[in-house]
């Protein structure tokens, strides 16, 4: 048998039982850096142009990231050629860190440094992988060979710099495939590291703590940024930060446990592309910190915009159920969820608390339209049927109806198998229930209320059919019309419900009347819009008569 899980063994296990982030919060958010330009870019079929990058570059800019990781300038001529634009051409902003990333080779690092010559602000960025697969297999080195990798370019970074005095420095440094390194031996690295650079002495050093695979549940991650927080020299000098991605689909569900576990920065990609699986996702992380309350610091009610440019130049669509960016995520098909939606909006008043049932967001804060979160098919019920009449529409049914409809609506779309449109649920009303039978057009009406009730004498009929006067007596004239229409068709017709509203002003009409009828055990229903709440009911109830009495000469035909 090729599937068999006895060929894989755990790659680390950490015992670290005085954890402590699990009791904190993250109440701040991090020092975000954007690897799209590098990370990203190294992941995809066809890797950025110049042009490409100078896109990117002004997005993540004007969406407020400070540091940008921009390339590995050694690696390849066009990322050489934009650090050099990048910085000929003015295009980094003052308060913007511009990072390169280098193997840990002296002429790679060499050509990086040449790379970014002149730059205001630069972080110079080396890795060198720590874990046992590595030290074994690619270096071939013991702990000590591979700490002096980490060492020896240390050096040279130090040395190079001194020699570029115009640009203000910061070093970072990656033991990458740290989540698959012992713990303690990346400690010990680190802090090697850290005495070349003596971040206690001035020197910016940001300590960059990659899951370069993630190999483990993100709570084993925690622990492990936890113990490197807690146990390295220089901390209160050093910025801690991670890099995780995305193998088990917890990229972002570790970078979060980290912060809690004393993370002060987080790298990452806008909608998480990155190498295999992707690197965490910026925009999820950093939405998860603004629907807690906390300020990204990014302007993420650009989402649209971000998502057409990352899909541009990446090449690669963005999920539907994308988390915050994708298409559907703010839609609702089933008809609970469309019901709690809708109540929980007609109460929301801007300046509220959010608190709206399903909705972890307000998708007007990201660019999107209310339109978007209720649309209809098979699994939708009255709560989505009445949602979209009355908010394109400005049409509220009584709840009667709204059941009513919702049946007619769900049996459109189960034959259809699709969704079905606010216009067609709107025709559906129309042809269903607003629109007059033939000969059935309420002309005039004369009431008169005496002792005996309300005599009332109706005119019907339109332009294909001759006026017929109906008469009758009732307690209102609801009823005289019923008694009219009882003598005048042979019936015992029942009013079984019947609503009516005032309309507001800025409609054409005032008043719309909802009623259903019975006539031997048939039920009718209609609606009708008029000028006023008396012409509204009688409409309703001869349009209701004039479809039954159709229905009986389609059945006796
Ligand atoms: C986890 C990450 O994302 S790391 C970033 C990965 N990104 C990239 O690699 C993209 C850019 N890279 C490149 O364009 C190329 O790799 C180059 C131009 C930088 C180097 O190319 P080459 O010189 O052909 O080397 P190659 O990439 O194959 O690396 C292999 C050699 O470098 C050594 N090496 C690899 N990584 C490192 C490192 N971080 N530090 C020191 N040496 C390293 C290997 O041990 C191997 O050495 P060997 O030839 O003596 O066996
Ligand atoms: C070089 C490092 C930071 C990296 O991309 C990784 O380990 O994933
Ligand atoms: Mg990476």
């Amino acid at each position: 048998m090729s599937f068999d899980h006895r060929k894989y063994s755990p790659f680390v296990t950490v015992d670290k039982p005085d954890r402590k982030w699990p009791s904190r919060r993250i109440e701040q958010a991090p020092l975000w850096a954007a690897v799209d330009l590098r990370d990203g870019n190294q992941a995809l079929i066809k890797p950025m142009s110049v042009a490409q990058k100078k896109r990117f570059f002004k997005l993540l800019v004007e969406v407020g990231f400070k540091e940008i990781e921009v390339g590995f300038p050694s690696g390849s001529q066009i990322d050489f050629d934009f650090c050099r634009a990048l910085i000929e051409e003015d295009l980094v902003p003052d308060d913007v860190h511009i990072q390169v990333l280098t193997q840990s080779r002296h002429e790679l690092i060499e050509r990086t440094f040449e790379a970014v010559r002149g730059a205001k602000n630069a972080i110079v960025h080396i890795y060198n992988a720590t874990s046992p697969t590595f030290r074994d297999q690619v270096f071939n080195v013991d702990k000590e060979g591979c700490k002096a990798i980490a060492v020896q370019a240390a050096t040279w970074v130090r040395d190079m710099a001194a020699r570029q005095p115009e640009t203000h420095w910061s070093f970072e440094y990656s033991p990458e495939t740290f989540s698959a390194t012992e713990t303690d031996f990346a400690v010990e690295v680190i802090d090697a590291v850290n005495e070349v650079w003596r971040p206690d002495q001035g020197q910016r050093v940001i300590i960059n703590l990659p899951a370069t695979v993630e190999v483990s549940t993100p709570n084993v991650f925690a622990d492990q940024v936890e113990i490197v927080h807690e146990n390295i020299r220089y901390r209160e000098h050093v910025l801690i930060s991670v890099h995780t991605h995305n193998d088990r689909g917890c990229g972002v569900a570790a970078a979060e446990l980290s912060m809690m576990a004393g993370a002060d920065r987080v790298e990452g990609t806008l909608l998480g592309n990155g190498e295999r699986t992707g690197n965490m996702d910026l925009v999820t992380c950093g939405m998860n910190l603004y629907t807690h309350g906390v300020d990204p610091g990014i302007d993420f009610s650009r989402m649209k915009e971000i998502v057409q440019v990352v899909e541009e130049i990446t090449d690669i669509p963005t999920h539907p159920r994308h988390p915050y960016a994708g298409d559907l995520v703010f839609t609702a098909f089933s008809g609970s969820h469309q019901d709690a939606i809708r109540k929980c909006l007609g109460l929301y008043k801007p300046g509220d608390i959010w608190r709206v049932a399903y909705l972890p967001i307000d998708p007007a804060d990201l660019g999107r339209r209310y339109e978007e979160v209720v649309r209809i098919n098979s699994q939708s019920g009255k709560g989505g049927v009445t949602h979209v009449l009355e908010r394109d529409y400005g049409i509220s049914l009584p709840r009667w109806l709204q059941q009513e409809m919702a049946k007619l609506v769900q049996s459109d779309a189960e034959e259809d198998g699709g969704e079905i449109d606010s216009r067609r649920v709107h025709q559906r009303f129309n042809s269903d229930y607003l629109e007059v039978p033939n000969g059935w057009t309420l002309r005039s009406y004369d009431l008169h209320r005496g002792e005996e009730g309300v005599q009332a004498q109706i005119s019907i009929g339109d332009e294909r059919s001759p006026v017929t006067v109906l008469s009758g007596r009732g307690e209102g004239a609801v009823g005289a019309l019923v008694e009219a229409l009882n003598r005048r068709q042979g019936w015992q017709l029942q009013v079984e419900a019947f609503d009516e509203y005032s309309l507001g002003d800025n409609t054409e009409a005032n008043a719309m009347a909802c009623v259903r009828v019975q006539v031997g055990g048939h039920t009718q229903s209609a609606v009708a819009l008029a000028a006023d709440t008396t012409a509204a009911a009688l409409q309703a109830i001869l349009s209701a008569a004039g479809r039954m009495a159709e229905a009986q000469a389609r059945k006796s035909a």
